[in-house]
């Protein structure tokens, strides 16, 4: 497994070796022992997959602690530009975003902390997204941020009368206005 630093403090970007045969290839999309090695100690405990149709933007998502999530993200089939936003009030790169394209083909991970807020959007006609979290669902506890914020004026790739967005994440507060506790 390959580990690329971002510049903000323990987001990493993963790409798992790949064994490719006759068959097609094989990977190991997450090895507890080998990922404590690399200093990634989350304790896992819920996996999710999502599968969504281009133009879709998710996001952008977080938990408020303690109900606060790590995610393990990759793309299982399509591409995707996934986004994160750093919401932990004493890091250096607060308010900052960072984009990472992931598909089938480049097979990159990203490792997101928590105190972040997530989202992607789908830059091929099919994703199967795929994500581990070390927290569960806490409907309560849920929280996001408006995906085109001014502020945060994030380039999703997707041409504006061609996104498909929830009512949900079409209703989320701009950053300024966002609640977090990180
Ligand atoms: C995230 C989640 C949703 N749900 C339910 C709630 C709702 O009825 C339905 C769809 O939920 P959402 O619209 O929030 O799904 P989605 O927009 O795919 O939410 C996800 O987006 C990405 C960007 C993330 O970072 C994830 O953590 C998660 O927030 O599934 C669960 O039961 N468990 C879960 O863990």
């Amino acid at each position: 497994m390959e580990i690329r630093e971002t510049g903000f403090e323990d987001l990493l970007v993963l790409k798992p070796s790949r064994f490719a045969d006759s068959r097609g290839f094989f990977l190991e999309s997450y090895n507890r022992e080998r990922f404590i090695k690399a200093g990634i100690e989350n304790d896992f405990k819920q996996d999710n997959y999502s599968s969504s149709q281009y133009g879709v933007i998710r996001g952008l998502h977080y938990q408020l602690a303690p109900y606060s999530q790590a995610k393990l993200v990759q793309v299982l089939k399509g591409k995707i530009l996934d986004v994160v936003v750093d919401l932990r009030k004493d890091s250096p790169t607060f308010g900052k975003s960072f984009c990472q394209e992931l598909s089938e083909e480049n097979g990159l991970q990203l490792m997101i902390p928590r105190g972040f807020a997530h989202g992607f959007s789908v830059l091929s006609p099919e994703v199967l997204f795929s994500y581990k979290c070390d927290n569960l669902y806490n409907k309560a506890a849920e929280r996001g941020i408006k995906y085109n914020d001014a502020d945060l004026a994030i380039a999703w790739g997707i041409p504006e009368n061609k996104i498909v967005i929830s009512d949900k994440d079409e209703g989320h507060p701009p950053f300024k206005d966002a609640e977090y506790n990180f």
